[in-house]
């Protein structure tokens, strides 16, 4: 069964039948709620702005009607090859979710001593990660503010690495990164290197 399943099942029980707790259920329906509402209508909202205001929809258009055209049966659903195949497409929303940034911080707690570039942060701290530090550094990403999905064509995949964290990192990673957009760091490092 899977959690979503679990807690739906759960939402129907009595109390000693449960295997979750009523507590840890209403906190992830209002996490998913959270979590992949706000985040999806901030960027979508922005995006639908950038492309009001900049002439790459005959890009966009032309890259979804090839793959209608080239499709054998014009009502088959999107295929998974045909989704990853949409290169321009990734790079518009690379772009937005790079000048989106839409976690303002990456909240994680240190577990013990950290040195960094010679400042120590000591164990217990709460630790922020802003990611528009780095996704908005006009060292990292050239005229960090304009909308140019073309930078990701040929963008240097050690930047990427480094400074492009829209779905976070490590083991708290977004959860509906590949549903909601396709692009974590290690995507855009794969198609960058293929
Ligand atoms: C454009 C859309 C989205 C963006 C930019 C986004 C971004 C993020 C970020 C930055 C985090 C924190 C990751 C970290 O701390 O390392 C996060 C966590 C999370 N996101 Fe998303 N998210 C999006 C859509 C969604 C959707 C659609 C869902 C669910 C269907 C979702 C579910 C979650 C969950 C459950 C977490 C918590 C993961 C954890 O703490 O283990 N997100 N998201």
């Amino acid at each position: 069964m899977y959690g979503g399943d679990q807690v739906i099942a759960d939402l129907n029980k009595e109390d000693k039948e449960k295997f979750l707790s009523d507590d840890f259920n209403i906190t992830v329906i209002f996490g998913l709620l959270f979590a992949g509402f706000e985040s999806v209508s901030k960027i979508l909202t922005l995006t639908l702005k950038l492309l009001a205001d900049h002439s790459v929809l005959q890009e966009l258009i032309a890259e979804h009607e090839g793959i209608l055209k080239s499709k054998q049966n014009s009502d088959s659903l999107l295929a998974w090859d045909e989704y990853k195949s949409m290169t321009f497409t990734l790079h518009v929303i690379n772009e937005s979710l790079q000048l989106g940034n839409g976690a303002p911080g990456l909240l994680r707690k240190a577990l013990k001593d950290i040195d960094f570039k010679g400042f120590t942060i000591p164990a217990d701290w709460t630790i922020m990660a802003v990611a528009s530090a780095s996704q908005l550094n006009s060292d990292v990403y050239k005229d960090p503010l304009a909308f140019n999905p073309g930078r990701w064509k040929d963008i240097d995949p050690y930047l990427v690495s480094k400074n492009f964290m829209p779905y976070g990192g490590g083991t708290r990673h977004c959860a509906g990164a590949e549903f909601s957009g396709p692009k974590s760091r290690e995507d855009v490092l794969f198609e960058v290197l293929r």
